[in-house]
């Protein structure tokens, strides 16, 4: 069987005096080498982009992390200027990309902003300024460092007994890294919390009921997905789920 492919939605960016629509190595790169498949880059167009005519050519759906914020207006707030920065071109794609994999039974991974668009995609909230909540860690990325400091896993999770990331990674603790200054607040109605932070920020969700791997992580696999073993774990179940949907596509 040739190798499945996984739709990855790019982010806009401004780069050499142009406008780019780019996913970053770090997503595309544990994609090829650890869950073994390739990425189609979807454009972050705000308009254009036919959803089910992208999905009928791959075989999952990978939504990355990034510095940009989902739009408040998506989950019934008021933008300020603490919200930033935006991208709307990404936010367009991703929601409806979102919600047909899930109704279209693909395999789908979420990664930190992934996991906040997940939630508002199916109806949840977010918060900004997490660690300004009375309570809360800071969960943004270490000051000062290269990007390999920026990614370094040093915060406990707990995964929840019976949850689908207990069946690949084991239920307990673990040790991820944290990158995030948003997190998801109203949980959407029909995802399950799978990990929680010891200041109970939600780590980690699964789509109920779904009929495929769905899972959202608040933390960054992919950044160590070669050689941290809860990281490498992750994508491998999620290369699994891909394989097996292209296989049953083809059959
Ligand atoms: N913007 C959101 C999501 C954070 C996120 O995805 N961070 C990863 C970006 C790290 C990088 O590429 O530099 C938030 O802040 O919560």
């Amino acid at each position: 069987m040739s190798k499945p492919i996984i739709a990855v939605p790019a982010d806009t960016s401004f780069f050499q005096d142009a406008v780019w629509h780019a996913a970053q190595q770090q997503y595309v790169g544990a994609a090829l080498n650890v869950a073994g498949a390739m990425s189609f880059i979807i454009p972050a167009f705000e308009e254009g982009n036919d959803i089910d005519a992208l999905l009928d050519r791959v075989d999952g759906v990978l939504i990355t992390g990034a510095r940009s914020n989902v739009h408040p207006s998506l989950y019934g707030k008021e933008a300020t200027e603490k919200d930033g920065p935006f991208d709307p071109g990404r936010d367009a794609n991703t929601l409806p990309l979102i919600r047909r994999a899930i109704e279209r039974a693909m395999p789908l991974l979420c990664i930190c902003r992934g996991i906040q668009e997940l939630n508002v995609a199916l109806g949840g909230t977010l918060v900004s300024e997490v660690q300004e909540l009375e309570g809360r860690i800071d969960h943004r990325q270490p000051a000062e460092g290269n990007r390999d400091d920026a990614f370094v896993i040093r915060q406990p999770v707990t995964i929840a007994e019976g949850s689908c990331l207990a069946g690949v990674v084991d239920a307990g603790e673990i040790q991820v890294n944290s990158l995030h200054r948003q997190a998801i607040s109203d949980v959407a109605p029909n995802l399950s919390v799978e990990a929680t932070a010891p200041d109970g920020t939600v780590e980690a969700v699964s789509v109920i009921g779904a009929k495929n791997f769905a899972v959202g992580v608040q933390w960054h696999p992919e950044y160590w997905a070669s050689t941290d073993a809860p990281s490498r774990k992750i994508f491998e179940a999620f290369g699994d789920a891909v394989r097996a949907y292209r296989a049953a596509a083809k059959s």
